[in-house]
């Protein structure tokens, strides 16, 4: 295989091999997958892996399929018959597709099916891993690999893996009933930067990350095993160039000319899908027989014309979905039909390029009615074809197009009456309407098309590289160390500026247990022992509360955020002249919101007032927390307060004073010449602000911070100090 810089991987190949009379014939693979992503690259670009869609009989036979394959830059990977049963039928359709379209009745596990799909993951991997040469990028795609962005990164630290998901990811409610939830997230967070369709799937996937793995999540990244992951949404697109293209060949336009003329009198609606309950089929069904009942004017004048094209029919929800919609097709015909008129035509097949477009062209109205489903690429094959001809595409709301094709007619199809009503609205809409519709939907068609989505994944794949690449530059390797254990040796007045919760102490439920311990009494002892440092506990907590624990040690303490300080004689001053009168009112707000959500509570200090919400069910506590500020915003103006938006907790305090303007009032006095601030808070931002640019400024976590180093976690800041410490002192 020639080396390429860029490697695909999806289940199934582009395209898929047949065997007929002993002869190997190629044909294109159905699904929207393999249809929307092979039109997206010029096979020079990449390598493609994946399995070719056929059990070779024989060793020869398999090395006839790698030839064949080889010039296009398909590399095969093989599954016996076995495999195709328990990973393919079995572990991806039949456990992960039912749960990601949200109907979990539908799961059927067998303990092999998960094992299978654990080793035909690792069998990809190995497939990818054999092509010589590191390539820039792997891309994953979808649910049945989804151990293999892991499995990827174990082999390989250094490789960019990006993993797109192509189907729905269900609410965490639904996907944590999974008992293989743990390693699937694990398996997806290999991946530098993971894609879905909307952004409600990728809400959806972080909000399982956080209950799975208990990682603070922001609204688009993660942080996991030390890197930082993104993870959003780029709705797939077609190649709309191709199908505007096609759409304008006279023969394809003879093709639905003569579709055409089948129905000289009749409204034509379609609908082009593969056979999957996710579909729909038998909701559309449904609702075409109210539509019926309800018009009967309508009799005679409109066909439903079904083109279904065969999916998983070894699986036994497929079968049973294939009989059901016969039986549903037989009972409408047989009810409403006669001689001269078949109000549904189904068939069970695929059909060449151009016949389908000739069918999207001569169509009036194309209807989806997927229960689920990740985009849906008809829906936009369908609008592209119809520059020269009107349509009026019906469209689910549980569809990913939903949230871009505004302009369809959205429907909820289980509401039969609903999606009855509006094919006689699509039947009797003005053509102007269905221009402005169609011409609204066209125009995002058209701009956010395949080839706009491949770039975004790809331009968004090399910042997230460079972020990742950033954060390694700002975190204390051994190197930075070195430095910094250098500088502290040539120095000879030392100025050490430490916040306490969540730098020195990690966060505990309740703030009063988080107490020093005898091992942090004795690494701060061991600073100070030092008569060339001066150490400063830097913090929000209450003066009382640093009174209990410090009074009597030499360090300097600075207490709500630098209202309270015992600097320079270790007695307790506080700032003057800060007025109070705002308190009462604001603590009546913050008791109204505390009553109301089981775990928050009130922190009283005598200037300032906060709001823990660390104990609060996850999701409530953010969301009262949200309320909160924006009761409070409106007030703080007019008080001359500030608003701090912490660790689970909510801040509010005089805009005079902060850790930052507190820390150089001492630092003035001191002239130290080598200065360092630890904090993992945003008012330790004020901190790293305010001190001079020498300062080595340490953030407890890499989020965007104006420190110029980081410590992945408050236990490495203890490391860290004790390392600077016992280095000098073995100097
Ligand atoms: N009878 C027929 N003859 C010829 N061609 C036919 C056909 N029936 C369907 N097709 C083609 O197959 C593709 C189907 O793609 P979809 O996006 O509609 O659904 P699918 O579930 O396969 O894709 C999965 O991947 C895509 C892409 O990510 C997601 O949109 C979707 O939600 C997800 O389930 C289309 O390109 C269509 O033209
Ligand atoms: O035919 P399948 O099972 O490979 O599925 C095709 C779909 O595009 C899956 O996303």
């Amino acid at each position: 295989m020639k080396n390429k810089k860029k490697i695909i991987i999806s289940n199934r190949l582009p395209i898929q091999i047949e065997r007929k009379k002993d002869k190997l014939i190629i044909k294109p693979s159905a699904g929207g997958l393999a249809t929307g992503l092979n039109s997206a690259f010029d096979s020079t670009e990449i390598c493609w892996v994946g399995w070719p869609g056929i059990v070779p009989k024989d060793n020869s036979e398999k090395e006839k399929i790698i030839a064949l394959l080889k010039p296009m830059n398909l590399l095969p990977v093989f599954l016996s018959k076995e495999e195709i049963h328990n990973f393919y039928e079995g572990y991806s359709n039949e456990v992960l597709w039912p749960i990601c379209h949200y109907q979990p009745s539908y799961i059927h596990f067998d303990q092999e099916y998960w094992s299978t799909y654990v080793a035909v993951n690792k069998k990809f991997c190995d497939a990818a891993l054999s092509i010589q040469d590191a390539p820039d990028f792997i891309w994953v795609q979808d649910y049945q690999l989804m151990l293999l962005p892991q499995l990827l990164r174990q082999e390989n630290q250094e490789l960019n893996i990006g993993y797109f998901h192509h189907i729905p990811f269900p609410s965490e409610e639904l996907f944590m009933n999974l008992p293989q939830r743990k390693e699937l997230i694990e398996g997806l967070l290999g991946a530098d930067l993971v894609g879905f369709h909307t952004f409600a799937d990728s809400q959806n996937f972080l909000n399982a990350c956080k209950k799975v793995l208990h990682v603070p999540c922001g609204h688009n990244q993660l942080k996991y095993s030390d890197r930082h992951i993104f993870v959003e949404s780029f709705p797939m697109g077609i190649d709309y160039d191709k199908f505007v293209h096609t759409s304008s060949l006279p023969e394809v336009n003879a093709i639905a000319t003569q579709f055409r003329s089948h129905f000289p009198d009749q409204k034509i609606i379609i609908s082009v899908d593969r056979l999957d309950y996710s579909k729909g089929i038998l909701e559309r069904l449904r609702a075409f027989l109210t539509f019926l009942e309800k018009y009967p004017e309508w009799h005679s004048k409109v066909v439903l014309y079904m083109l279904i094209v065969p999916s998983r029919d070894k699986v036994s929800q497929y079968k049973k979905l294939k009989d059901e919609i016969n039986r549903k097709v037989s009972e409408i015909n047989s009810i409403y039909g006669n001689l001269s008129w078949t109000p549904v035509l189904y068939f069970y097949k695929s059909l060449p390029f151009e016949e389908l477009i000739g069918l999207y062209i001569a169509s009036d109205i194309c209807m989806i009615t997927s229960t689920r489903d990740g985009m849906n690429l008809v829906s936009k094959e369908y609008i592209a074809c119809k520059t020269n001809s009107d349509g009026v595409l019906i469209l689910s709301e549980f569809a990913g197009a939903s949230k871009e094709l505004v302009d369809a007619l959205i429907i909820n199809p289980y509401n039969r009456t609903e999606t009855a009503d509006s094919i006689y609205h699509a039947i009797r809409m003005p053509p102007e309407e269905i221009r402005e519709r169609t011409e609204a939907n066209r125009q995002i068609i058209q701009k956010f098309n395949v080839h706009h989505w491949v770039r975004l994944f790809l331009d968004r794949m090399a910042e997230t590289k460079a972020i990742q690449r950033d954060e390694w530059a700002r975190r204390i390797s051994d190197k930075v160390f070195n430095s910094i254990a250098e500088r502290y040796k040539q120095s000879h007045n030392r100025l050490f500026f430490l916040d306490y919760d969540g730098t020195l102490v990690k966060f505990q439920n309740h703030a009063q247990k988080a107490s020093p311990t005898v091992l942090l009494y004795n690494l701060l002892d061991s600073i100070i022992a030092d008569p060339l440092n001066t150490l400063v506990i830097i913090s929000g907590r209450s003066q009382e509360s640093l009174s209990t624990w410090f009074d009597g040690r030499s360090y300097y303490l600075v207490a709500e955020h630098g209202i309270w300080s015992n600097f320079p004689n270790f007695n307790w001053a506080y700032k003057k002249g800060l007025a109070l009168h705002w308190m009462p009112e604001v603590k009546k707000l913050m008791e109204k919101l505390a009553d109301q959500t089981p775990g928050a509570y009130i922190e009283a200090k005598p200037y300032s007032l906060a709001w823990h919400y660390r104990k609060v069910e996850q999701g409530l506590g953010e969301l009262k927390a949200t309320e909160l500020k924006e009761i409070l915003n409106p007030m703080l103006n007019d008080y001359g307060l500030q608003l701090l938006d912490g660790n689970a907790v909510i801040e509010v305090k005089n805009t005079e004073v902060n850790k930052g303007k507190a820390a150089l009032e001492i630092a003035g006095h001191i002239k130290a010449d080598f200065l360092l601030a630890i904090g993992d808070d945003v008012t330790d931002e004020d901190l790293f602000k305010y001190l001079p640019r020498s300062t080595i400024s340490i953030k407890v976590g890499n989020n965007k911070s104006a420190a110029k180093y980081y410590l992945d976690q408050q236990e490495d800041v203890l490391q860290f100090l004790n390392q600077l410490i016992i280095n000098h002192e073995g100097k």
